[in-house]
C-alpha cells in the first residue's frame, strides 16, 4: 500500500534561518509514526509545513498527489489536519460547539462524528455543555483531538499532546491514538515523551537539528537505551 504522506527532501526557513535541511519521511496508511526530538529540532516546523501552514521547499504528496502547491484549506480538504500544540479551543464556547466548529467545511453526519467522539471520549459527552476552558488539560486536549476527528481526516497530526498532562491523561490520550489508529486513521505524531511515543508508534523518526538523525522500527529505535539517551535527553529517558 503507497504511503499517505510523503515528504521529500524538505526544506522551510523562518526568520530568515533555514530550520528543516532536506527532511524526508513517509507516513504509511493505518501507522503511527512519531517524531521525536530535543527542544528546537524542528518538529513542530515539519508539522505546520505539511500541512501548508509556513512555506517550505521540496516535495509533499499526500496520497500520492503532490499538494505543495496547495494551501491549507484545500490541503485540510483532503484530509490532512493538525492539532497544535496550544490546542487552540474557543475557551468560552461548550465543549460540543467546539467539536461543531470542526465540522464547518462538511455538510451533514455532523450528529454521527459526534456520536463517535464521545464513544472514543465518553468525558466530553458528561461534558458537553460545560465551557471548553473549564475542562481539565487532559480534557481539553481530547477536545482538540474530537475536533479535528470531526472532519473526518485521513491524516491526524499531533503536536505534543501530552505536553503538561498528568500521567494519568497521557495515558488516555495515547490509548486513544492507538485506537484511532486501529480504526484505520494514520497518525503523525511529534512527542517529547519519546518512550511513550515509541511504545505506540509503528515507526519512528528522530530529528536534530533540522535533520533525520536517525530512522527505524519504533520497537528498535526504543530497545537501544543508547540512541533514545543521545537523541532524546533525560525526559525521554525517564518517561
Ligand atoms: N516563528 C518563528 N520565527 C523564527 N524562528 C522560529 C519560529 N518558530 C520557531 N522558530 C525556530 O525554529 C526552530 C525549530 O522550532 P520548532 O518549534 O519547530 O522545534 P520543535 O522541535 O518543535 O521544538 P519544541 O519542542 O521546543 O517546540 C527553533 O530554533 C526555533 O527557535
Amino acid at each position: 500500500m503507497p504511503a499517505l504522506l510523503v515528504l521529500d527532501h524538505l526544506e522551510v526557513a523562518r526568520g530568515g534561518l533555514r530550520i528543516l535541511h532536506g527532511v524526508s519521511l513517509s507516513v504509511p496508511q493505518r501507522r503511527i509514526v512519531a517524531i521525536l526530538g530535543q527542544n528546537g529540532a524542528g518538529k513542530s516546523t515539519l508539522l505546520n509545513a505539511a500541512i501548508g501552514a509556513l512555506p517550505s521547499r521540496g516535495g509533499i504528496a499526500f496520497d500520492g498527489r503532490p499538494v505543495e502547491a496547495l494551501d491549507l484549506e484545500s490541503r485540510v480538504r483532503l484530509g490532512l489536519s493538525l492539532v497544535p500544540e496550544r490546542r487552540e479551543l474557543f475557551g468560552s464556547m461548550s465543549v460540543e460547539d467546539n467539536l461543531r466548529l470542526g465540522r464547518f467545511r462538511l455538510r451533514g453526519g455532523g450528529q454521527a462524528m459526534l456520536r463517535e467522539v464521545f464513544a472514543l471520549f465518553p468525558a466530553l459527552q458528561e461534558r458537553r455543555r460545560d465551557p471548553a476552558g473549564a475542562l481539565s488539560g487532559g480534557e481539553q486536549q481530547m477536545l482538540a483531538i474530537g475536533r479535528a476527528l470531526m472532519g473526518e481526516p485521513r491524516l491526524l497530526m499531533l503536536d505534543e499532546p501530552s505536553l503538561g498532562l498528568a500521567p494519568q491523561a497521557v495515558g488516555q490520550i495515547l490509548r486513544a491514538v492507538v485506537a484511532l489508529r486501529d480504526n484505520g486513521l494514520s497518525v503523525l505524531l511529534v512527542e517529547q515523551n519519546a518512550r511513550a511515543a515509541l511504545r505506540i508508534a509503528d515507526h519512528g523518526y528522530v530529528l536534530e537539528h533540522g535533520r533525520v538523525a536517525l530512522e527505524g522500527p519504533s520497537g528498535d529505535i526504543a530497545a537501544d537505551g543508547r540512541i533514545v539517551d543521545a537523541y532524546l535527553g533525560l525526559r525521554g529517558a525517564t518517561a
